[in-house]
């Protein structure tokens, strides 16, 4: 998977429906080439080689203790955190992967997120507030940070800095499973690597979609859609649902409803 994403990035490989993201302050820099240049692969649902990091068996075991028999893998991520440039724009800030999804119920998702290299706190781990997955979804918005932000990179607006924090340091190939609902972000990468991991947002096909107008997913969803039209010109006609229900895909089961 390694070398699959290398040669995208050396454009060897042309995926269908990827977006290949470049950190805020790279992209703005030149002279940045190759895989040093992209912090994030979107969607990379077309690319059997990465895909088969959402059907394996060891994988899915533990996923169907949470969305029962039918699993639709409806989002998927390859996140390269590359060294901090300075501007502390490496971090991810603290948020809940709810905030982005358009379907419930919160409980019959579930993220797995494994680390493709020894990942601890100079490299940027993920850092979580234990408990937080039993509380609601809270507003979310770009952070007032003075280097810049990420594009869609949207944080918990108020949450306590007080409460107990765990940082996961992880070996290579460990993974974990996390609720959507759950308080969590990574810090900057103070080295020179990049820090890779890889994962897939799973969920119940028998979820069902939401309405997010008049909610706090508005904006999340209006930037998805502006998002949309720009890369593959489909109108208004294609809602922020549409967009997940084109890109999830079954891994096992039935497709029920999503
Ligand atoms: C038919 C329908 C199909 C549906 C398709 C819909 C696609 C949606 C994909 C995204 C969904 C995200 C949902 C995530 C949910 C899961 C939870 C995970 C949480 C996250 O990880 S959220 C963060 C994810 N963010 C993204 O994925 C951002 C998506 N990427 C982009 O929008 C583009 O890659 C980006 C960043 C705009 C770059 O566009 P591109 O045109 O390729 O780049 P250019 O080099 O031409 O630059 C244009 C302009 O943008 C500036 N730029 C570059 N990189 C960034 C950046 N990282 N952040 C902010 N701005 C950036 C660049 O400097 C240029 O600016 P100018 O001022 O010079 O014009
Ligand atoms: N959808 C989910 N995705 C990932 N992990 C989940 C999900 N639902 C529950 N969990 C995790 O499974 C474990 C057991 O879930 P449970 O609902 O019993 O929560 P809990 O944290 O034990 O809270 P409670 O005190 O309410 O039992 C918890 O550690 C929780 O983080
Ligand atoms: O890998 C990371 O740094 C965290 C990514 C994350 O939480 C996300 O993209 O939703
Ligand atoms: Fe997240
Ligand atoms: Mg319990």
């Amino acid at each position: 998977m390694v070398d699959e994403f290398e040669h995208i990035c050396t454009r060897k490989a042309n995926v269908p429906g990827l977006v290949v993201m470049k950190d805020v302050t790279i992209a703005k820099s030149e002279f940045v080439e190759g895989e040093k240049a992209v912090t994030k692969l979107q969607d990379f649902q077309e690319d059997p080689e990465l895909f088969r990091y959402c059907t394996l068996p060891q994988i899915l075991k533990y996923v169907e203790c949470f969305t029962g028999p039918n699993i639709m893998a409806m989002h998927t991520m390859l996140i390269n955190k590359p060294p901090d440039t300075g501007k502390k724009t490496s971090r991810h800030p603290m948020h809940q992967d709810l905030h982005y999804f358009p379907f419930r119920p919160a409980d019959r998702i579930v993220c797995s997120w494994t680390a493709m290299e020894k990942v601890h706190r100079e490299n940027g781990c993920l850092v979580v507030l234990p408990g937080s997955h039993r509380g609601t979804l809270q507003e979310h918005d770009y952070p007032e940070w003075e280097g810049g932000v990420n594009k869609m990179y949207h944080g918990v607006r108020n949450y306590d800095p007080g409460h107990p924090r765990v940082h996961l340091e992880m070996e290579k190939g460990d993974t974990v499973f996390f609720h959507p609902l759950l308080i969590h972000g990574s810090g900057m990468n103070q080295t020179e690597g990049f820090r890779k991991a890889i994962s897939c947002h799973y969920a119940s096909s028998d979820c069902y979609y939401i309405d997010v107008k008049g909610t706090t997913q508005e904006n999340i969803g209006n930037e998805v859609k502006e998002l949309a039209s720009r890369k593959y010109g489909v109108d208004d006609t294609v809602s922020f649902q549409d967009t997940w229900a084109l890109r999830g895909r079954l891994v096992k089961g039935d497709r029920t409803s999503l």
